[in-house]
């Protein structure tokens, strides 16, 4: 399927498409078809799949015809509840961590030595179709932190840190081991399945 992907945010979009395209989908960067980047509508702080839902119905009115992909991604720490989730990018931006170098040694930083390090990313896509419909997923990835980036050629961020099921950073990687790791491959596999179960097996 051809996906237009409604985020402002570049390394998110890039990621996203790269992901998709190794599950024999494309995903285009909104800004790429409009010419232009919208201000979406301000996100809820309880709630990742609502914000997913609102990203993903903003920019289908501006373009009625095409499905419409978007993602709202979490961190989760258990070490400390209370912190990020929901609200992890303003979070970063209101500690003035700007920039995924920035967040990721403040992450690092957070930890001390022996201390609880499980974690996840918890992404959830939401799919809007042309006429209206929206079809969600959601996806964990990583269970805990890294004591040290690694990795971090193919995709980057948070996810040079973030120590998957067999040991390696997401980041770390190659392309078809990673998309059955990653959040948000995982949130994409669960979102194209919603879709298959409700229009049938051609329906991509
Ligand atoms: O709402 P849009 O425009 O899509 O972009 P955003 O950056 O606000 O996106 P989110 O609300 O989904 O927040 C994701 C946060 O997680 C951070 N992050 C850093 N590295 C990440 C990674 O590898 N995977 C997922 N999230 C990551 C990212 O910088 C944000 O602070």
């Amino acid at each position: 399927m051809d996906f237009v992907f409604a985020s402002n945010n570049s390394a998110k979009t890039k990621e996203m498409a790269v992901l998709a395209q190794a599950m024999g989908h494309s995903v285009t960067d909104y800004r790429d078809i409009l010419k232009k980047e919208l201000a979406f509508p301000e996100e809820t702080t309880d709630s990742q799949l609502e914000n997913a839902q609102a990203k993903a119905s903003f920019i289908h009115q501006y373009l009625p015809n095409d499905w419409i992909l978007a993602d709202d991604t979490g961190l989760y720490l258990q070490a400390f509840p209370d912190r990020f989730g929901v609200t992890s990018s303003r979070e970063f931006k209101s500690l003035q961590v700007i920039g995924q170098e920035a967040e990721i040694n403040y992450i690092l930083d957070l930890y001390d030595q022996g201390q609880e390090r499980s974690a996840y990313l918890l992404a959830i896509l939401c799919a809007c179709s042309p006429i209206g419909q929206l079809y969600t997923g959601t996806g964990k990835g990583g269970v805990k932190i890294a004591t040290e980036p690694r990795g971090g050629e193919l995709i980057g961020g948070l996810d040079d840190i973030m120590e998957a099921e067999n040991g390696l950073t997401l980041s770390e990687m190659a392309l078809p081991e990673l998309v059955t790791y990653h959040d948000r491959s995982r949130a994409l596999a669960q979102v194209l399945q919603e879709i298959k179960a409700t229009k049938g097996p051609n329906s991509f």
